[in-house]
């Protein structure tokens, strides 16, 4: 009967196209409609779909089968045979290497399994006395692999109850998705639970091996709503095996300021769960929520100014009173103007803030900074919100550039980087014009060299938040401002910038989308070798060779810069070979300014722009 219907199905085929012949000595004969019906049958999907009907019919019949379920076993008869050989040939050398392999020996192992059907390990039985009604209990057999199980348990005190408190996303229940918050836990491998501490409940779980049966009531109350997961930056350091109220270290996750994190639960207020990105682990950890780790962080006391304090700072500055200030320039051992021009000009673009009376106010010391320290530092900022939510996000075309900052340790190369990326493609790049209230020298010009303003100009600027930095040096003010920066941008240009590391939460900005690089010191013996020649600028002298003191104080600071404000770095540049960092630094620049890139949810554009 069924070989029948088959070959029936197999010739179905032949019989329409017989009955498109039909068909057409029909029409030959004239018959009316016949032409129609014959267009039809010979439409030349009817005839796809026939063939797609036929490959179908004939794999169902042909159902794949093994010819022998123990390849394996089979494999290892031909090598023992193999080996006993007194000369085996070149061809039975191959084949002995082939066969053991370990790829072809996997692959044979996974041939039997399937033609064998082992899929699965061989679940015990059910108990025998289910309850009636079925939806009371649930019987949930979890197969321990080398994972933890990824739930916690909690007991009421009042009923001694034992209950899913947790259930970790990713983790071996989750995926069974058979245990959820909130299940009552009745039994563990045959044990009753009921009364029992949630330790000996671990215990009975941790000591299991093989499969584990859960006998749980399950949560009536239950909703599952599969939260979409929010992307947050960690502001602040965490290490779960150092709080003392985390409900499970062993399902806390360590992480430090700067990571991204994946938070694919918020449901509990004080602990959420995440995954570090990018992501390693398939499961989440414990971490706290946002307001359990804010009070948990108090603001630190003393702000740390980022350069070591040296005695020095405590001396006044012997020539800030003087009207005429000097350098001296240790190569050539003359004494000079220490408003000499340190400028350059590349294929007609002049660089500007390169200047040496620009660079000289940063290296004043610090009580002459016109930063308070408790307000500029962001640590407290960032202290405020312990996560920073972000999401992807890519510059479109017609879109100003994001801003581009290097923050280092003085010294470190931050100024000859820039210059030289300028100078590479000084269409391309280009740093915001300084303003400053010293009088305009010979040979210079104001919006080029620096923006000359007046005392009571800078002063009103500074008012109105116009700086990202300013600062005073031999009694003049230099500052940069935000609309020097503007101006570059709306050049259509990148603008590069270096700012002192506590100055970085003034210009994170919406408008500004600000990238940060931090501009690294490489390993003491490089430093030391690589700057054998360089010359560095300090406050009295200039070309003055490095000291043992410069290098341990760049070192230092380097350290210090980058344990403190790391959580604001899109991205690292060891500067050890300066073309290498140069080359890194350009490569950088363009994937920030043109693939996405991690940055806070509140830079985004909203809807009206
Ligand atoms: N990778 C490097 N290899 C060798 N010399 C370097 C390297 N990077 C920078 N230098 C040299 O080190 C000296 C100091 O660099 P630079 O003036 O750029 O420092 P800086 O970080 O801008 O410091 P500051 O902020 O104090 O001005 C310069 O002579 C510079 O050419």
């Amino acid at each position: 009967m069924i070989t029948t219907k088959q070959s029936m199905e197999d010739d179905i085929s032949d019989v329409l196209s017989s009955v498109v012949e039909d068909v057409g000595d029909a029409v030959n004969r004239n018959i009316s409609g016949a032409q129609i019906l014959q267009e039809l049958l010979s439409a030349p999907w009817l005839h796809t779909l026939l063939k797609i009907y036929e490959c179908l019919s004939q794999f169902q019949r042909a159902t794949p089968s093994p010819f022998l379920p123990y390849a394996s076993g089979l494999s290892f008869e031909i090598l023992t045979v193999l080996h006993r050989a007194h000369r085996p040939s070149a061809e039975a050398r191959e084949l002995c290497s082939l066969l053991s392999s370990p790829h072809v020996q996997a692959l044979l192992s996974t041939h039997d399994s399937v033609a064998q059907s082992d899929y699965l390990p061989v679940l015990p039985p059910l108990p025998d006395e289910l309850p009636e009604d079925e939806e009371a209990v649930r019987i949930v057999c979890l197969v321990k692999n080398n994972q933890p199980l990824g739930a916690t348990i909690k007991k009421n005190e009042e009923t001694g109850d034992i209950y899913i408190a947790r259930v970790i996303h990713g983790g071996l229940a989750d995926r069974s998705g058979l245990l959820h918050p909130g299940d009552l836990l009745v039994e563990v491998n045959g044990n009753s639970v009921v009364g029992m501490e949630p330790e000996k409940v671990i215990h009975i779980l941790t000591s299991s091996k093989g499969t584990i049966l859960f006998k749980v009531i399950p949560n009536s109350a239950q909703v599952s709503i599969g939260q979409k997961p929010v992307y947050m930056r960690a502001m602040v350091d965490y290490c779960p095996l150092q709080d003392s109220s985390i409900p499970c270290p062993d399902a806390g996750m360590t992480f430090s300021r700067g990571d991204l994190l994946e938070v694919v639960d918020q449901s509990d207020g004080q602990w959420w769960q995440a995954r570090k990105l990018p992501c390693g682990a398939s499961f989440a950890g414990l971490i706290p929520s946002a307001s359990m780790l804010k009070s948990k962080h108090q603001p630190s006391q003393i702000h740390t100014c980022i350069r070591p304090f040296t005695p020095a700072d405590n001396e006044e500055d012997p020539t800030h009173s003087e009207d005429k200030r000097i350098l001296t320039d240790l190569e050539s051992n003359k004494e000079i103007n220490f408003d000499e021009a340190d400028c350059d000009v590349t294929d007609g673009f002049y660089l500007a803030g390169f200047r040496r009376s620009f660079r000289l106010w940063r290296k004043t010391c610090y009580k002459k900074r016109r930063q308070s320290c408790t307000s500029c530092s962001p640590t407290t900022n960032a202290l405020c919100s312990p996560y920073e939510e972000v999401a992807l996000y890519q510059r479109l075309p017609q879109e100003i550039h994001r801003l581009i900052i290097l923050i280092g340790a003085s010294g470190v190369g931050v100024n000859e980087l820039r210059k030289r990326l300028i100078k590479l493609n000084p269409s391309t790049f280009q740093g915001p014009v300084p303003h400053t209230t010293r009088p305009m020298n010979e040979g210079e010009q104001t919006g080029r060299d620096y923006h000359f303003v007046t005392k009571e100009l800078f002063e009103y600027m500074v008012c109105n938040h116009r700086f990202v930095e300013y600062g005073e040096n031999r009694g003049h003010l230099y500052g940069t401002s935000m609309d020097a920066i503007d101006e570059v941008l709306k050049q259509g240009r990148m603008c590069i910038i270096d700012v002192e590391p506590p100055s970085i939460h003034l210009v994170r900005l919406r408008n500004l989308k600000p990238y940060v690089i931090f501009i690294k010191a490489p390993s003491p013996e490089r430093l030391r070798q690589t700057r054998r020649n360089a010359r560095i600028i300090t406050n009295y002298a200039v070309n003055r060779a490095f000291t043992e003191e410069d290098f341990s104080e760049l070192e230092e600071t380097s350290l210090l810069i980058e344990a403190k404000y790391k959580q604001y770095f899109d991205s690292t540049v060891v500067n050890e070979d300066l073309q290498d960092a140069c080359m890194q630094l350009c490569s950088l620049i363009q994937q920030a300014q043109n693939e996405p890139q991690w940055i806070p949810v509140s830079w985004l554009p909203t809807q009206d722009q």
